[in-house]
């Protein structure tokens, strides 16, 4: 299989790896297993590989390998390792979480750097490849353009959304071919990106992700992922969070008796207040009082059935260090650290009735208050902390209860306040495979072979993967062409520190701004700043567009860059004074697609190693037969993101977002900001480009 021109494509190629994790690890022990000289498989393989699809076979490259290592017949099975040299980074450190996951780590390992332990672990079987590892964010600015400038091909393996902008940028300004990854649960997908040629990866909007109306996770939750929002982000938020973030849970009480002094903020914790004491006035506030006031207002039940008001004092009567007993011994790591092992609750996988939620609910927000109250304040949820996912599932499950929704289990509701789709390993191995195989043909500038590639969760036809050839640039993708962008916003009301952070970060993904009216420099990030224009740039922050020392108004054209990514772009500022709250929550809208078609080019697919199938993709948009969606995958990694027909190579299953989960602040509809995953487009990219076909 390993043909010699591969062997010389990979000899000597300089590649760089970003991502230690999942489908990292994988890759890993795959590009080190790649270059074998030759391969004799077992029949048994064989077989299967050619009753599965002959399409399915080179991606299997890993897995093939390890089959081959384990079961060997007697056959000889020989490789021999060329001169690639990897360079690997990764910011994190192992934890517990990633052990059953990525299969290069064991427990000793936890709280060592990733990427280092990968090389490590890879050296051992492969000692002769030259890896280099980084423990570092790809952000930093010495990964720079100079940086990526030096490798053939970068192969990602990121999480997140933020990351791979930064990534396709660097590759765009440095000129270095990216093959870009992800998987979720059994869908995934590879894709390739080489400047001038395909499409990069910001190319195609991103799907905006679920967002839920602020009301229906304030007042009217209608399924369990609304309890959970709620919980995690209005609750948790509220009590262990930063006390200055606008927060929609109603913190005042006019029941003076449950609320004692503390009338204006009953989240306040009181100076002589037992901890338990303190809870359950919380719980009796937020799972009691709050709905009883909701349930004053008639007009909100007409046609819902309505939710029954719940006290701590009706589920548990007793203080619940007296029905635990003292015997809770808090020198115990875990029993501290942990409100379902303090109680004796064992199976994540069980669902609570409503008293083991209140215990559960109490026990967790004391834990917090006695071992933990330095981090109050400063706790954003995290899904791998366990006891913020214990509090979180007791409260979605006391809520829900409350709301007739049925409970659920630790390990559903992780799941879903996490935004977690069950890795796959095998998903991972074969997107590993594929990366591989478009890296390779990136070396061997093999241009007309490049394919995206996606797993599909239903095959048939016998095929699992749909190879696609790769798009040509989008001449309005403001990244990868320099089409301008266009902003409405209020320039009398809107500062620039509104614009800064609600455009410039977090719609540009722009890490070093560097904002210019003309000639005039509005604002600037940089080490080597003076004092003066440090205070300059941050008293412009503060004021609005239209005030600002070179005006920004209708009609102005501003200029936002970011040197380290070497992206530029042009905006356009329109002034409109009204926006819609509900649906246009920063008060500002970005719209950058000109809506032109991408140019059509012959639909061609081909299986994953080049060769051609007998399918072909739709040819009209509108098309009317039953389209599946192929889009956003969870952990950011992108597919199509428009229609595709995937009737002739899939059973058309829909891809399951059910556990997408969104969150709700600030009056306001926002969009999922997960710990590592945020999904992000340009307004009005999404109705528009859903009705998009990028086939021909
Ligand atoms: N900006 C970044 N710089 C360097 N590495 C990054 C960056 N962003 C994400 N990563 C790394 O990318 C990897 C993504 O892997 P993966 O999706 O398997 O996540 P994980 O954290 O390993 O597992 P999980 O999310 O399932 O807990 C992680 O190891 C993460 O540390
Ligand atoms: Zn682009």
């Amino acid at each position: 299989m390993a043909s010699l021109q591969h062997s010389q494509a990979i000899k000597g190629a300089k590649v760089l790896m970003v991502g230690a994790g999942g489908i990292g690890c994988e890759l890993l022990k795959t590009l080190a297993l790649s270059d074998f000289q030759d391969i004799h498989i077992r029949e048994d393989v064989t077989d299967w590989l050619n009753y599965k699809a002959a399409n399915v076979f080179p991606v299997m490259v890993g897995w093939v390998f390890i089959k081959v290592r384990d079961g060997g017949d007697g056959r000889e099975c020989s490789y021999e390792m060329l001169g690639l040299i990897l360079y690997l980074i990764d910011m994190d450190t192992i934890e517990v979480s990633n052990l059953n996951r990525q299969f290069l780590f064991r427990q000793s390992h936890v709280g060592q750097s990733k990427a280092k332990v990968a090389r490590d672990a890879v050296l051992r079987f492969r000692p002769h490849i030259s890896i280099t590892p980084y423990h570092a964010n790809v952000k930093d600015s010495n990964f720079n353009v100079d940086f990526f400038k030096q490798f053939n091909v970068i192969l990602n393996g990121l999480d997140n959304l933020d990351a791979r902008r930064h990534v396709n940028r660097l590759c765009l300004a440095a000129e270095v071919p990216l093959v870009e990854s992800g998987t979720t649960g059994f869908l995934g997908q590879v894709t390739v990106h080489v400047k001038g040629k395909t499409e990069c990866y910001e190319c195609q909007p991103k799907p905006a992700p679920k967002t839920y109306p602020v009301c229906t996770i304030t007042s009217t939750p209608s399924k369990f992922v609304h309890c959970v929002v709620w919980a995690k982000d209005l609750l948790f938020a509220k009590l262990f969070g930063d006390k200055n973030q606008d927060n929609d849970l109603n913190v005042r009480s006019n029941d003076a008796a449950r609320s004692s002094k503390n009338v204006d903020d009953v989240f306040e914790w009181g100076e002589n207040e037992d901890i338990e004491q303190y809870g359950r006035r919380i719980y009796d506030h937020v799972f009691g009082y709050n709905i009883e006031q909701a349930l004053s207002n008639e007009e909100t039940w007409k046609n819902r059935n309505k939710p029954r008001p719940i006290y701590c004092r009706d589920v548990l009567p007793d203080i619940m260090t007296q029905r635990n007993g003292n015997n809770v011994d808090k020198t115990d790591d875990l029993l501290s650290a942990s409100a379902m092992a303090s109680l004796g609750l064992k199976n994540p996988q069980d669902i609570w009735c409503l008293m083991e939620n209140t215990k559960v609910f109490i026990e967790a927000l004391k834990l917090f208050f006695t071992n933990r109250r330095k981090e109050i304040g400063n706790l954003s949820f995290d899904k791998d902390d366990l006891l913020a996912v214990e509090f979180v599932t007791a409260a979605a499950n006391i809520r829900a209860a409350s709301f007739n929704i049925p409970l659920q289990s630790l390990f559903e509701a992780k799941g879903i306040a996490g935004n977690i789709v069950h890795a796959v390993a095998t998903t991972n191995a074969i997107v590993a495979g594929l990366i591989v195989i478009e890296a390779i043909k990136v070396l061997k500038k093999d241009t007309e072979s490049y394919r995206m590639t996606y797993c599909l969760e239903h095959p048939s036809k016998k095929m699992l993967l749909m190879p696609v050839e790769p798009f040509e640039p989008n001449k309005s993708c403001c990244v990868c062409s320099e089409t301008p962008l266009s902003l409405e916003i209020n320039t009398h009301r809107s500062k620039l520190r509104d614009f800064v952070e609600k455009i410039v970060k977090a719609k540009l993904g722009m890490n070093s701004p560097l904002i210019m009216h003309a000639t005039a420099l509005l604002y600037e990030v940089g080490d080597d700043l003076e004092e003066d224009e440090i205070a300059n740039y941050n008293a412009n922050l503060e004021k609005v567009l239209s005030e600002l020392p070179s005006p920004v108004t209708g009609g102005t054209m501003l200029t936002v860059e970011d040197l380290q990514q070497e992206f530029t772009c042009n905006i356009h500022i329109k002034h409109r004074e009204e926006f819609d709250e509900e649906k246009e929550p920063d008060g500002m809208v970005l719209s950058g697609w000109t809506q032109a078609l991408p140019e059509k080019k012959d639909a061609k697919t081909s299986n994953g190693n080049g060769a051609s199938t007998s399918k072909s993709l739709p040819t009209k948009p509108g098309n009317t037969e039953i389209d599946t969606e192929v889009k956003e995958i969870s952990d950011g990694t992108v597919s199509p993101g428009t229609k595709r027909k995937l009737s002739e190579f899939s059973d058309g299953s829909p891809v399951d977002h059910s556990s997408d989960v969104d969150e709700t602040r600030n009056n306001k509809k926002i969009q999922k900001h997960d710990d590592e995953d945020e999904l992000v487009m340009l307004d009005h990219w999404d109705s528009d480009m859903s009705k998009k076909q990028r086939l021909p």
